[in-house]
Formats: structure tokens, C-alpha cells, sequence
């Protein structure tokens, strides 16, 4: 795991051989305690090099070790010999030197970097922090300011930026290992004591209290309730107050504090989920590794709303020529202007040129005959979708992909008036989709395997996280959303006040509560599905008992705020006031309060005090129940998949996991118990009755949500 050559005859070059990204397992570990050993003992070497396989120097600490009991050498006591050894060790950086990676480098007494590489410590990410001497040493070397920077957002920096910063003594556009010889050749003679940085002074900040109290709180307002960022800065405290020796024990203390949390559990488990998520199986056996994916070299766009823009901008923005499709001369300038806009503005941020050479605008859909692939992105309107692609079957060449920018409707039934429904599947894009990273591919019962693996790369390159779905109505994400909604509404009506709600919903972790969200997205929205749908409006049959839909409760509340021409943000009122239409900041109004207090006195409606976890049970519960079905359908195929769709496409909080893996940790049984005890109060919600696999696994002994699958693997599957 570690490789031992002499090279330039007196230098002893180390490399890591862990592929894929040659993290520190115990086994490295071993590797490099013992090739160190030999370097240091050996009189012909007078220098050490030390590289990773493969143009990558090191990911930090096997993650996958972290779920099992410690094994190996600790890191520590093993760097600290390269640091305390006579002979001079350089670190030839290349691709990327992550977490323990960096602090491997740390300990070494020089660095180079390739121009390519890029550096730092994305352990508060998976919850933990850089306990491998990173944070009493990162500070000694960069000052406090930049080295909490970095270590409480784990953000990575390019070699460029860390030559300035000082992480690095040189960046190389050659072979970095080389390079690092030829370095370390020159070093042997000079003195090493100024480049251990444990005997280092930390440079302090005249005023360090405040710059930590300026970092604690930023941290407590942008990450709520989110705990590895804040031993980050106590730690690094530490290295500005404390000599080395007592920073180091600090540091450990901290770790022990974090390492077994249920925050790092799960932000770990996110980061796998994350990767899992690209690994798509069909129920034909097709999967992501056999399936070639058609090379997309030109794309168009039709529809230049909101969706249209954001799916035009991540196409272009890649390199696809992209040929945007609008069906007026005004709509179409507006979308032009609107789209070269978020271009350039996407391209100033990135610091490249925007690319707007690769855009064209047309009125006409037979401008598409020799594309690759098309996106509709029409209206949410069944019979224009189908219309759209009726016509595209005309125009375009047989072998284009199809694909239709949906949040619900049926991919199968758009499939089905093309002349190709085996080359038809759903791209649903989260909005502004220039900006949110989920993806939902919706695949058709007569999608191919080729398109659902041309529709997951095509993501990809986009920069999407993206998730292979069945097709039913909402798919995963809004499927989902609905039974969560749902509770947040019934308790409106038991006594609960929308701000009261979204505050326990806030305080649990997401960005924002389910009113103040529904505001931002527009309430007339979803007013318009329940309509279209019958729950609402002149279609209703007058004898419908109130507060009851299609058997089962409903509560009408939402559609009485629209009725008033409330429909959140753009209209300055919704569930909230604001000071303007469009403004974003939410005050309470009592004319909410006023319309949900005549609706309990019309309806006899006793109000009853409701606690936060009365809110966080059934809201989150129905969410994770709804979630169990989702996978006995076979709509979703993994408990990962959900929740990385909750994670990237509906603020869920991160350090919970998203939606399953927040059950699992709850405890399968719990969640069953909660289900069942608030069913038999509301027995007319069917979303509250614990649905059948919860039960098989609370049955078979809540096993840990990556075991779920076992489970679950003989049921049908739709994709
Ligand atoms: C023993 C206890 C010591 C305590 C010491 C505490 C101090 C140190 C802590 C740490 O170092 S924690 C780890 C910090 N490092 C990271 O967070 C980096 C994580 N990895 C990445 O960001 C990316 O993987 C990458 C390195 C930038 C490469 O990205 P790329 O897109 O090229 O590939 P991926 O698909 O992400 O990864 C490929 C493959 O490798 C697995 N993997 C990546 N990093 C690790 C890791 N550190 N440990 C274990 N496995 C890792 C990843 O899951 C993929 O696996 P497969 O999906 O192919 O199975």
C-alpha cells in the first residue's frame, strides 16, 4: 500500500498505492510507518519524496473505516516522525492532497504542487474535523483568518491559491514527483527546525476574540444546529492559545467529541449516498457500468420560461451547442436577453469567457431536425406536452432522444404519441435550474437502457447529482412532498400558526419551514394541480361533506388564501406578508391568523396547544413513510436515492441524512410506534397508516438503512 524506490540514488520516493484516490487506510498507514522507517535508516538517503498512484496524492483517511472499530497505526504519532526525522521529506502533490491527505502533506517539510492539484480539509463536511494535526498546524503555517476559513467551510483551493496562501512552496505545470526530487536534492543540506511546523508560533490577529465570535456566529446562522463547524473554531482557538502539545490534545478531545456522533454518521453516510446514487440498475439488469451513453454534441431547449432559461444556460455552459425554441417573436427575444444574461453572469462568476456562440434562438421546431437530443420544458400542461411532441416526431431524425422537463405528469403517456417511446424519458430539473444540483431522471416503462444512461451522463456533465426514478404522479420528490404538506396543513387547522410550524421545521435543520418555502414557490401552483385534480374549485360536487376529497381528509385552507389573490412572495402576501411584492422577508399577518381562526369557529374546531415534536413527528414521519412506499413500488430503488433527491432538491438538512437515513436513526420501530398512534387519531389520513415495508423491516429487526435493499429487491420495480 505504501511503495518504497531509490531514486537520484539518495532519495527514498514513497508512493501511496491505494487507487482509487490512495486514502489512508490502515493498511496505507502500515505502508507508510514502515517505508518511513527504512528511509530514515538507511545512510544512503539523504531525502524523501512522497507521492500517491496515479496523479493523485492522497483523499484523507478511508471514510469507510470510520463505521468499524480504529485499526492500524494511529496518524499522528506516525507523521510526527516524518516531521521529527533529520532527513529533509517533500510532498509531491498532485490531483488532490483532501483532509488527512493535506495533513500528511502538513507534516512533511516542503510542498510542491502541480498547477492541477487542488487542496484541503473537507472534514467538517462529513462532520468531524482535521484531527491529524491539521487544525493546530494549517494555522501555524497560513495565520488564523484563512486557516479557519478553510477548515470550517472544508472548502477546496487550487494550487494557485495555495502558493499564495503559503500551503505550498512551489507549483509545478510538470511532473510534480519529479519536480519534488529534484527539490529535495537541493534541500538536504539546508536546516529543517523552521520547517516543522509544531515548533511554529502561531501569527494571532490583534483581535482573535472577535474574529471568533464573528465566525461562531455566522456558523450558527447559515448552519443551524450543525456542530462539526463549531469544534472547528474552538479547536482553532486552540492553536492561537495553547503551545502545540496541549493544541494536539485539544484537537483529539474535540474529535472524540464529533467522531461517533449522529451528525457525522450521517453526513458520512450522505457522502456515499451521493456516489451511490450514480449507480443505476434496470429491472432488466441493465446497469450504469455496461451501458454505453450516446455522445450528446448539440441539444435544444423549447420553452424559455423560468425552466427553459436555467436548462439552456446548464447545457451551453458545458460545452453544448444548444438551439432554444420559443413559439413567439417577443417571448423569444425576452427569453434570448434573459438567457445571455445568467450566461454571462454564470461565466464573470467563474472567472471563464460565457460561451454564447453555442446559442441559437428559433421560432421554429423544424430548426431541430439534426440535433441530438431535445428538452421540452412547455408549460405543465398535458395536452401542449403532447402536442410538442407529436410535432417533434415529425421533425425530428429517428434516432433524437427525447426528453420532457416534468415535476409529475406521466413520461410513459408523452412517450406514447412519439413515434420513439423507447428513446423518451423525463428530466426533471429543480428550479432555477442553472443552480440546483438534482436531477430526477424519470424513466418510462419503454425507456431504453441507452437513454436512461445518455439522460445520467448528460447530468452529469451538467454538474447535476442525478437519480434514476419510476414514473408515477410526482415521481420521488413531489410525490413525497404532498403527505409532508399535508400534515403541515391538518395542524393549521388543530392550533398551529404557520410561523410556529416553520420554526420547528427551521430549527430542525431546513433552510426554510414549509410555508415560508411554499410562499417562494408560488401557492398559485399548487392551487392549480388541486384544481385541475377536483379537490377544488367549481368541479367539486356541492355534496361533498366539507374537509373531505376523493374519502379521505382535506383541508381547504390553502385554497382559501389563494382565493384572496394571495400567492406567496411575488404578490407581497401569502402565508406571510411582505413589504412588497417579490420582497423576501417574512412577517407574521394577522389576517392569516384572522382567516384560520373563522375557519376553526365555522367548522367547530377546538384549537389545542401543538409542541415542535408533535410538528417534526408527523410532518417527517408522513415525508419517510411515504418514502417506504415509494421503494415498495419500485419507483425509487435505493433508500439513498431518496434521500439524496430530499438533500439536493429540498434544502433537507444534510447533518439528518435526508428522510430515511433521519427514520433509521430515529429507529425504525419509533417511527412505526409514532405512525401508528397518530393514524388512530386521524384514521382519515391514509398517509399517516405505517405503510407494509416499515413494518417487514421493523420486523425483521430495523436493520441499517444500507441493508433496506436485501429487503426490498424481490418487489416489483418500475425502473
Ligand atoms: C483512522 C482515523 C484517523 C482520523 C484522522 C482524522 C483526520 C482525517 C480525516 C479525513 O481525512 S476524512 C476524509 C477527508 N477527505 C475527503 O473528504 C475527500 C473525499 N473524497 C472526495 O472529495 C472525492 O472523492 C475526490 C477525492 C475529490 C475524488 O473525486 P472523484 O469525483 O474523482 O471521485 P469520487 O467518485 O468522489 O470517488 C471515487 C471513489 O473513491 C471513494 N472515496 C473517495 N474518497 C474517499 C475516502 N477519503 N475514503 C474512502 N473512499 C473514498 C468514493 O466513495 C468513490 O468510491 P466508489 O463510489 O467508486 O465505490
Amino acid at each position: 500500500m505504501a511503495r518504497y524506490e531509490l531514486v537520484k540514488r539518495s532519495v527514498a520516493l514513497i508512493t501511496l498505492t491505494n487507487p482509487p484516490v490512495n486514502a489512508l487506510s490502515s493498511a496505507v498507514r502500515h505502508g507508510i510507518a514502515k517505508t518511513m522507517e527504512r528511509a530514515l535508516s538507511d545512510p544512503k538517503v539523504t531525502a524523501v519524496v512522497i507521492c500517491g498512484e496515479n496523479g493523485r496524492f492522497c483523499g484523507g483517511a478511508d471514510i469507510r473505516e470510520f463505521a468499524g472499530p480504529l485499526r492500524g497505526p494511529p496518524l499522528v504519532p506516525l507523521l510526527d516522525s516524518i516531521e521529527a526525522g533529520e532527513k529533509p521529506v517533500v510532498a509531491a502533490i498532485e490531483g488532490v492532497a483532501l483532509g488527512g491527505g493535506l495533513e500528511l502533506a502538513l507534516f512533511c517539510h516542503y510542498r510542491i504542487a502541480h498547477f492541477k492539484a487542488r487542496l484541503g480539509l473537507p472534514e467538517v463536511t462529513l462532520g468531524i474535523l482535521p484531527a491529524a494535526g491539521g487544525t493546530q498546524r494549517l494555522p501555524r503555517l497560513i495565520g488564523i483568518p484563512a486557516a479557519l476559513e478553510l477548515i470550517t467551510t472544508g472548502r477546496h483551493v487550487s494550487a494557485q491559491e495555495a502558493l499564495k496562501l503559503g500551503i505550498v512552496d512551489q507549483v509545478t505545470e510538470q511532473n510534480a514527483c519529479e519536480v519534488a526530487v529534484e527539490f529535495a536534492l537541493r534541500a538536504v543540506a539546508k536546516p529543517l527546525s523552521s520547517r516543522r511546523l509544531s515548533s511554529l508560533t502561531t501569527p494571532c490577529p490583534p483581535n482573535l476574540d472577535a474574529l471568533l465570535e464573528a465566525v461562531t456566529m455566522q456558523i450558527q446562522k447559515k448552519a443551524r444546529g450543525v456542530m462539526a463547524p463549531l469544534a472547528c473554531v474552538q479547536a482553532v482557538r486552540a492553536a492561537a492559545t495553547m503551545p502545540y502539545s496541549q493544541g494536539i490534545k485539544r484537537e483529539s478531545e474535540l474529535m472524540a467529541t464529533l467522531f461517533n456522533s449522529g451528525q457525522a454518521r450521517a453526513l458520512q453516510y450522505c457522502f456515499f449516498a451521493e456516489r451511490t446514487a450514480g449507480k443505476w440498475t434496470l429491472p432488466s439488469g441493465a446497469q450504469w457500468n455496461d451501458i454505453k451513453p450516446r455522445e450528446i454534441r448539440s441539444a435544444a431547449v423549447i420553452g424559455l420560461g423560468t425552466m427553459g432559461r436555467g436548462i439552456a444556460v446548464s447545457l451551453a455552459r458545458v460545452g453544448i451547442p444548444v438551439i432554444a425554441v420559443e413559439s413567439d417573436k417577443k417571448l423569444l427575444e425576452t427569453g434570448r436577453q434573459m438567457v445571455i444574461g445568467m450566461l454571462e453572469r454564470d461565466a464573470k462568476r467563474r472567472g471563464v469567457s460565457a460561451s454564447h456562440n453555442l446559442l441559437k434562438f428559433t421560432l421554429g421546431l423544424q430548426d431541430l431536425k439534426d440535433v441530438d437530443l431535445v428538452i421540452e420544458a412547455v408549460f405543465e400542461d398535458m395536452a401542449l406536452k403532447k402536442s410538442v411532441f407529436r410535432e417533434l416526431s415529425k421533425v425530428c431524425r429517428p434516432a433524437t432522444l427525447f426528453c420532457t422537463n416534468t415535476s409529475g405528469l406521466d413520461v410513459d403517456a408523452l412517450a406514447g404519441v412519439t413515434d420513439r417511446p423507447q428513446l423518451v424519458i423525463g428530466m426533471h430539473f429543480f428550479s432555477p435550474a442553472h443552480v440546483m444540483k438534482l436531477l430526477e431522471v424519470v424513466c418510462g416503462p419503454r425507456s431504453s437502457s441507452e437513454i436512461v444512461a445518455t439522460a445520467m451522463s448528460l447530468g452529469k456533465r451538467m454538474g447535476k447529482v442525478s437519480v434514476a426514478v419510476g414514473n408515477c404522479p410526482g415521481f420521488v420528490g413531489n410525490r413525497m412532498l404532498k403527505p409532508y404538506s399535508d400534515q403541515a396543513t391538518f395542524l393549521l387547522e388543530e392550533g398551529a400558526t404557520p410561523e410556529q410550524i416553520d420554526k420547528a421545521l427551521e430549527d430542525f435543520g431546513f433552510a426554510m419551514g414549509v410555508f415560508r418555502m411554499s410562499d417562494l414557490a408560488g401557492l398559485d401552483v399548487g392551487w392549480r394541480v388541486r384544481k385541475e385534480s377536483g379537490l377544488t374549485g367549481p368541479d367539486v360536487d356541492p355534496k361533498n361533506p366539507p374537509r373531505r376529497r376523493q374519502g379521505r381528509k382535506y383541508c381547504p385552507i390553502p385554497d382559501m388564501v389563494c382565493e384572496q389573490g394571495r400567492f406567496g412572495q411575488k404578490t407581497g402576501r401569502g402565508w406571510y406578508m411582505y413589504d412588497k411584492p417579490g420582497g423576501t422577508k417574512a412577517k407574521p399577518d394577522p389576517l392569516i391568523q384572522n382567516l384560520i381562526e373563522m375557519y376553526r369557529n365555522r367548522y367547530g374546531i377546538q384549537p389545542r396547544n401543538i409542541t415542535d415534536q408533535e410538528i417534526i413527528e408527523r410532518c417527517l414521519f408522513a415525508l419517510a413513510n411515504e418514502g417506504f412506499r415509494i421503494l415498495e413500488d419500485g419507483i425509487a430503488a435505493r433508500p439513498e436515492d431518496i434521500d439524496v433527491i430530499y438533500l439536493f432538491g429540498y434544502g433537507f438538512p444534510r447533518h439528518r441524512g435526508g428522510p430515511m437515513f433521519y427514520a433509521s436513526m430515529v429507529g425504525l420501530q419509533r417511527v412505526l410506534e409514532r405512525l401508528e398512534h397518530y393514524h388512530q387519531a386521524h384514521p382519515d389520513v391514509p398517509h399517516l397508516e405505517p405503510s407494509p415495508l416499515l413494518k417487514k423491516l421493523v420486523a425483521c429487526g430495523s436493520p441499517p438503512v444500507q441493508k433496506w435493499r436485501e429487503h426490498i429487491k424481490t418487489m416489483h420495480s418500475h425502473l
